[in-house]
């Protein structure tokens, strides 16, 4: 276990909700431009057949130096990866197939549940059996009666703790338009105790409902984290899940350097992953793996690499000396822009061992980083963090998020896509392979 981990105060994260969160551009002195097919076709240097309107030039400001040229495969930069990176070590703590999609698709926890609601009702009480013989009043009291034992009933029990109630709301539909649809539903044929109107046609006198799902308006339950220090997530059989946050590990400069450093020299890759079905994606961001182990997550593998790059390397010493612990390997990612991203995951591999301690370092343009539980944690009694909440981090130039503990058990995590203006961000999230688990990495 992590020393100065160990030493630092366990403070509660900061619940304070998403609204306050403030962006702090911190930009590093690159500019990244896609205009450049322009400027090279108009100086008439590069034939016109180069399709360079589709690449993001970095350019140094202070220099102007090229310090790398990236491809953006605009067809594949505009979806997700359709599945998570999600790991098969712990299945009974996997969303399903549809689950996963829906996790990609928005910000819908895994394990919210779907209430199915009744095809149709009717709701003309003047039509009901049981009105017969009860005054107008008598018939509203039960009116109302009934309209609160339908609303508590519709979410009753089928709700997890964290996850967003649904509302069913009755939508009016043209009954004459749903006729035909009705007849094929013996339990609507007119006539029936659902629509007692008349055979063969529907009832004048009732209004067909059609209960729709909507998504309550009710906001999810988002926690800001950007307070230094170690930050107890949750309490669950597994363990303690626990995030330590150091927003300036880095001096400005030094970061600096680093980016343009590492921008410049690392072969970045932008590789290809199969889905659970068997679908072919790029992955929307780029990367690179150096550790004396290959490494393989979900679907793709990394070769040995034993040729760290020396900024690399030398950031890695600097994370080990400051918090005493061993890295073997890193996964460096490179987000273009905003449109780059990773899926909901965790760094489960069983070549990590059962508790991994992962340093992530941040570089370039902020983007946050976000956390929730997983479902089986959502069952578990003592938690510190309401369990099903989300967590955002605002992963800043120069800042250092280590997750240790039960984490990678009990949470996901993420770097969502962002629909307004993002520069360049570089990751490198330092890992310790355990050797003797190392011909196991792969699941
Ligand atoms: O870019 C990040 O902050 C996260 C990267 C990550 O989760 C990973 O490489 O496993
Ligand atoms: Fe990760």
């Amino acid at each position: 276990m992590d020393k100065s981990c160990d030493q630092s105060h366990d403070s509660l994260p900061s619940m304070e909700e998403e609204l306050l969160i403030g962006q702090k551009e911190q930009m590093p002195a690159v500019e990244v431009t896609g205009n450049v097919a322009l400027q090279a076709n108009q100086d008439s240097k590069v034939p016109s057949s180069v399709p360079l309107s589709n690449s993001n030039v970095v350019l140094d400001r202070e220099s102007g130096e090229t310090l790398a040229e990236f491809k953006k495969p605009i067809e594949n930069m505009a979806e997700d990866n359709p599945l998570p990176r999600q790991r098969t070590d712990y299945p009974e703590t996997n969303p399903s197939k549809a689950e996963e999609r829906e996790v990609n698709q928005g910000s819908i926890s895994p394990w919210q549940q779907t209430v199915s609601p009744p095809k149709r009702e009717v709701a003309s009480d003047t039509q009901n059996p049981d009105a017969v013989g009860q005054t107008q009043s008598q018939q509203h009291a039960e009116k109302r009666r009934r309209n609160r034992l339908q609303g508590s009933g519709a979410l009753s029990g089928l709700r997890k703790p964290g996850t967003r109630p649904q509302r069913s709301l009755p939508a009016a539909v043209n009954t004459s338009q749903k006729a035909a649809d009705m007849s094929r539903d013996p339990s609507t044929e007119p006539g029936s105790l659902e629509n007692p109107g008349l055979p063969g046609q529907p009832s004048s006198l009732s209004f067909v409902f059609e209960e729709v799902t909507v998504e309550a308006p009710i906001k999810e339950t988002v926690h800001l984290l950007e307070e230094h220090g170690k930050h107890i997530l949750s309490r669950t059989n597994a363990g303690e899940s626990w995030v330590m946050f150091v927003p300036n590990f880095l001096q400005e400069d030094e970061s600096d350097v680093s980016f343009k450093r590492l921008i410049k020299e690392l072969n970045w890759q932008q590789r290809e992953n199969t889905t659970g079905d068997g679908e072919m994606y790029t992955e929307p961001r780029m990367s690179l793996w150096f550790g004396e182990f290959p490494y393989t997550y979900s679907r793709v593998s990394w070769n040995l690499n034993k040729e760290w790059n020396e900024q690399v390397a030398s950031l890695k010493e600097k994370i080990e000396i400051n918090f005493d612990h061993k890295y073997n390997s890193v996964l460096c990612n490179l987000y273009r822009d905003g449109h780059d991203s990773i899926a909901w995951h965790s760094d489960d591999e069983y070549g990590l061992g059962k508790e991994p301690n992962i340093a992530s370092l941040s570089l370039g343009d902020t983007r946050y980083f976000e956390m929730m539980t997983k479902k089986h944690a959502l069952e578990e009694k003592e938690k510190y963090l309401p369990l099903g909440s989300k967590l955002k981090i605002p992963l800043s130039h120069g800042s250092l998020l280590i997750m240790g503990g039960a984490t990678q058990h009990d949470w996901l995590h993420r770097v969502p896509k962002e629909y307004h203006d993002k520069g360049i961000r570089v990751n490198l999230t330092y890992r310790w392979i355990i050797p003797d688990n190392r011909d196991h990495v792969a699941k």
